[in-house]
């Protein structure tokens, strides 16, 4: 008895702390000596206390859901004082409906099965409207006939638990959608979906910085009324803007804990008292550079203070915010960084022909054109190799503000490679006499005067233009059709723009064909050269000739150097052509000085690009070499804008081939820049009058003024001077007047065949020189 006495006792819980076993033992003997009465006690009420005072709700329900018991925890937790108060209530009149009926349908399928039901989640929502998780465990009672009379069960509140768990996987997932680069908006969601699960009556917002930093726009509100998010939405940062707004302004939490007594809303009071919130905690979150980002809000709708707890949550909730903003905007800046040109701003090329695809699509629906403009910057690295990289990028720059200028960003502009840019124009401004003025002006703007610093000067473009339907079907032929009509502006002189001509389908010229084309027909011996006769003026004799370059392509026949110098300058094959000039020049002027014909100085154009290749004074010295040319038959012709790139460099290169006897000549004299100091540094043989000079020689005063002034020039500095684009009697006459030595042009002779230049040479004076009679 004493031993079922004990075993009871200590099932009880009686067995008391601090005692040794012997005293335990003795102390259980004693219990023999209670009355009948405390022994029923005892043995009976053990479990009534053991039920009343633990923390869980133990219940027992008859087969209608009826309470028939329950412990003080079930009662005190649904509002009422005794156990007994709730006996023969069901939980449908116990809870909210909701919640009432999820229990008993639990139940009812407990009951059916006649199987336990251990340690399943139950969620309820209480009157006052907090939320609880329960983890419970419920069996069915049943009669001797095996029939179900009830369930009994016990329930734990594991809400503390359940709130950590979804704190927990929230805090995942939000992690997980900014890694998985989910949008924003979601990820932002779901953040304010987690921390609301932690907290009764309480919703929450996310809240961004404009980029100007001046506003705040509604990023996340998913449980505020819209009315109330439309409300706040633009609202300024300022010292006295609700929580939000000052969160912002002060770059700290704001805990209003009223909203209709705190000053901070005086604003806004009677705008928000339609809604239920009363008060609103903010707290700003902020971006790796300390820029404020945005503000993670909450509202309850009690007066009251957020608990420790609350604020911690917050806390987090806006580091979590900051991460998922500063991730978007890290991959809309690698997005943008991808598309656009990071010097400019403009849209790179990227996607561009998927782009005009599209625009070509919605043309074929509309019926509007579409034309895509090519511009093209002239001898863009002529400013790189002048004034560094620096400028040219700032050059860049501004050339492309210009562009945005000229159309007023109505057209969409591309930075499409280095120095050229391509515009996709559309509706009216696309029909052709529309594009012709577009490019005026474009080409108006582009070269107004540059100014970086202390420098001053100008570029000049060559754009063409292409239109679909009228030019191309498709994005490719309308890009390739807008950059063969720019390359025609270059070809024409540059500084210019054209719109595409279809007028020889076949033949017409596609700047990368030509390329190719150029590239196998330097190999094919596909150049020869035409030499261009020199005269003295007043002897009469022929003193040199000028090479001229010429390809006879075998679809597009002749072509004159405008129409590939320019791209073999661009592309860098002007090297090796260049080359093969050179040795070609030479040889054929040693061959007529073999054949016994008069000598002459044979002048050969080098271009900025051959200039600056480190190879060139190798190639001429091995060219006299190979040919056995003498090198004072040799000239040279390089610009003036040639001359300036880099002064110094030019000189002492210049000083190598007079070292070797070459004779060197400026050509288009007049035209560029150069200083008369710069001009007495080059060890020059000779100044070229350009031939835009010469050309108004007869009507333009100023022309002979310019005219005689280089002339005079050339004469003080030693150096001879050729008039070139000599095309009159009356020109020549102007010429022999101010004494100048030499001339070359129609006049005289146009670039002809080494043929029949040789047999000019080979004839008498008197002959030749009919023209200097
Ligand atoms: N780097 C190289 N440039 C070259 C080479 N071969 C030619 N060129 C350059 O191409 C430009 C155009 O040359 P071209 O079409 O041959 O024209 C020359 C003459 O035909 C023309 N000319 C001569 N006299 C007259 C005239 O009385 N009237 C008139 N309207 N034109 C005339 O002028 C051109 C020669 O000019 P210039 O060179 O300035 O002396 C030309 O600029 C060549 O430089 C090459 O191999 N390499």
């Amino acid at each position: 008895m004493a031993q079922e006495n004990s075993l009871t006792a200590a099932q009880a819980g009686l067995l008391t702390s601090g005692k040794t076993l012997a005293e335990e033992l003795e102390r259980i003997n004693q219990l023999d000596h209670l009355s009948k009465d405390d022994q029923l006690h005892l043995s009976g009420d053990w479990v009534q206390t053991l039920v009343n005072h633990v923390s869980d709700y133990v219940y027992v329900k008859d087969r209608r859901h009826r309470f028939v018991a329950a412990n003080h925890q079930v009662a005190f937790d649904l509002g009422f004082h005794e156990p007994t108060q709730v006996i023969g209530k069901t939980d449908i009149e116990l809870h909210l409906p909701d919640t009432g009926s999820k229990f008993a349908a639990a139940e009812v399928a407990i009951m059916a099965s006649k199987e336990a039901s251990i340690d399943y989640e139950e969620k309820l929502i209480l009157a006052n409207g907090k939320r609880r998780w329960l983890s419970s465990s419920k069996f069915p009672v049943l009669n001797d006939q095996n029939e179900v009379v009830g369930i009994v069960g016990i329930s734990r509140d594991i809400t503390e638990r359940k709130k950590s768990d979804l704190l927990q996987q929230g805090q995942n997932k939000v992690l997980q959608e900014i890694a998985n680069a989910k949008p924003l908006q979601d990820v932002l969601e779901t953040l304010v979906l987690t921390i609301e699960s932690q907290m009764d009556g309480v919703v929450g917002s996310v809240m961004l910085v404009t980029e100007n930093g001046k506003n705040l726009q509604a990023a996340v509100a998913p449980n505020l009324p819209s009315e109330y998010v439309d409300l706040c939405d633009g609202l300024p940062v300022g010292p006295k803007v609700g929580s939000c707004g000052t969160a912002v302004y002060r770059r700290e939490s704001v805990f209003v804990e009223n909203i209709h007594e705190d000053e901070l809303w005086e604003d806004f009071r009677e705008a928000v008292s339609r809604f239920e919130m009363r008060s609103c905690w903010s707290v700003p979150f902020f971006g790796k550079d300390t820029q404020v980002l945005g503000t993670f809000g909450l509202y309850s709708n009690e007066v009251r203070s957020p608990t420790e707890h609350e604020k911690k949550l917050a806390v987090e909730a806006a580091r979590l915010a900051s991460i998922a903003v500063e991730r978007e905007r890290a991959e809309k800046e690698i997005r943008f960084l991808a598309s656009h040109d990071v010097l400019t701003g403009l849209p790179n090329r990227h996607d561009f022909k998927a782009k005009l695809a599209e625009k070509i699509e919605c043309s074929r629906k509309t019926g509007d054109p579409v034309a895509v403009l090519f511009v093209d910057l002239d001898n863009f690295k002529f400013v790189n190799d002048s004034f560094g990289h620096a400028i040219g990028d700032r050059v860049l720059t501004i050339v492309a503000e210009r562009i945005l200028s000229v159309h007023d960003r109505r057209h969409q502009s591309i930075r499409f490679g280095g120095d050229e840019f391509v515009l996709i124009v559309e509706g009216k401004d696309a029909d052709k006499p529309a594009l012709i003025d577009l490019m005026a002006r474009l080409k108006n703007e582009i070269t107004k005067t540059i100014r970086i610093g202390d420098l001053s000067f100008h570029v000049t473009c060559s754009i063409g233009a292409a239109c679909h339907p009228l030019d191309a079907e498709n994005a490719e032929q309308l890009l390739k059709n807008a950059d063969k009509a720019m390359f025609e502006a270059k070809s024409q002189g540059r500084d210019g723009y054209k719109v595409f001509e279809n007028t020889r389908p076949g033949t017409s010229v596609n700047r990368l064909t030509l390329l190719e084309d150029m590239r196998s027909g330097i190999a094919k011996g596909e150049f020869h050269l035409k030499y261009q006769p020199q005269y003295d003026l007043f002897t009469g004799r022929i003193v040199g000739a000028e090479a001229l370059a010429r390809w006879q392509h075998p679809v597009l026949g002749e072509l004159m150097p405008e129409q590939f110098i320019p791209l073999a300058e661009d592309s860098g094959l002007i090297v090796p052509l260049g080359r093969w000039v050179l040795f070609e020049a030479c040889r054929q002027n040693r061959e007529w000085q073999r054949e016994g014909l008069v000598p002459i100085t044979i002048g050969v154009n080098v271009s900025a690009r051959q200039f600056r290749d480190v190879g060139l004074i190798t190639d001429v010295r091995e060219t006299l070499g190979r040919t056995g040319l003498a090198a004072n038959y040799l000239e040279l012709e390089v610009t003036e804008s040639l001359l300036m790139q880099n002064a110094d460099q030019a000189v002492r290169l210049m000083d190598d081939f007079r070292k070797i006897g070459l004779k060197l000549a400026i050509d288009d004299f007049g035209t560029g820049f150069s200083s008369l100091i710069a001009l007495k540094s080059f060890p020059l043989t000779r100044l070229k009058i350009d031939q835009s000079f010469i050309r108004d020689l007869e009507t333009d005063e100023n022309d002979r003024s310019i005219a005689r002034a280089i002339i005079s020039l050339g004469r003080e500095l030693g150096l001879n001077v050729v008039a070139e684009g000599v095309e009159t009697a009356k020109q020549q006459a102007f010429l022999a007047s101010c004494k100048c030595e030499t001339v070359q042009g129609f006049h005289f002779g146009r670039p002809m065949s080494a043929e029949k230049l040789g047999k000019l040479l080979g004839m008498s004076l008197t002959t030749i020189n009919a023209r200097f009679g």
